[in-house]
């Protein structure tokens, strides 16, 4: 099969699965799971990295080497907040992407929307690559897309919870609404969820959770990039229409004694 590419702004990719960095039970386990995602991609909260730490001891210096670097705005409640954060990002030599979260609940951690696209349109203007964790709400993708983001990132469900995807109906709609790449983001549980987001035609899969929390995170790591490659080539392939009766694998015509 050709190299069956994707990007996001100026940046270029081959693998469609997507790592974050929070959960793991300590630095070595999740350097050898993020190696073993075969992912390009890898995302960094940028208000939970401890600045006075060098060394070993920081978190950046166990990210495979070769990895690009997605700072997001984890644990901002404001549009004001997200903008800062993205902006220290930048400032830490993070680069332009920039993964925006504008949470609105605590509890559910969904985004506050109207916020999210308030950030967007400041960071766009500043030049950051935008990419938007939203609700699985078509009319939120567009606005972000309106805005100028370089994808849109709906969750499957909500953080953390690994109830796979709740919506795949809308995330259908939003992938017939916008043209910038749809990424499903949060809430995948296994390998067969990221599958599925593929094969419903999404360009990438982003996940933390299910890996770092998996029993063998680094086992994990290896069926969800099979998975998210599987269902990849699935969608390319076309699946046969669905029917509710039956058809024969086999010619009836011709059979012996007819
Ligand atoms: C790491 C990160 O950015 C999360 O906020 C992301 O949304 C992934 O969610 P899961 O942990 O449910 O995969």
């Amino acid at each position: 099969m050709a190299a069956d590419g994707w990007s996001l702004g100026k940046h270029a990719f081959t693998s469609r699965l997507l790592v974050g960095t929070g959960k793991y039970k300590d630095f070595p386990t999740m350097k050898a799971a993020l190696a073993a995602s075969g992912a390009e991609v890898v995302t960094v909260a940028v208000r939970r990295l401890d600045l006075s730490k060098q060394g070993d001891e920081s978190l950046l210096s166990w990210i495979p080497q070769g990895m690009k670097l997605l700072p997001n705005t984890a644990a901002c409640f404001t549009a004001d907040e997200a903008i800062r954060t993205a902006r220290l990002g930048r400032e830490l030599d993070m680069g332009d992407l920039v993964k925006l979260e504008v949470i609105g609940d605590k509890r559910t951690l969904f985004p506050d929307v109207e916020e999210l696209v308030k950030a967007a349109a400041v960071l766009v203007k500043e030049g950051f690559t935008v990419l938007p964790y939203t609700n699985d709400d078509p009319v939120t993708a567009r606005k972000l897309e309106d805005a100028g983001c370089a994808a849109v990132m709906p969750l499957g469900a909500p953080i953390g919870s690994g109830l796979g995807l709740r919506n795949p109906y809308n995330l259908r709609i939003i992938m017939e609404t916008v043209k910038v790449p749809v990424l499903v983001d949060a809430g995948v549980g296994t390998a067969s969820d990221a599958a599925l987001a593929m094969e419903l035609g999404a360009v990438a899969v982003l996940m933390n959770t299910a890996i770092a929390e998996a029993k063998d995170p680094v086992m994990m790591a290896e069926a969800m990039r099979d998975g998210v490659a599987a269902g990849r080539k699935s969608f390319l392939a076309g699946r046969i229409p669905m029917k509710l009766h039956a058809s024969a694998s086999s010619p009836m015509t011709g059979l012996i004694g007819t």
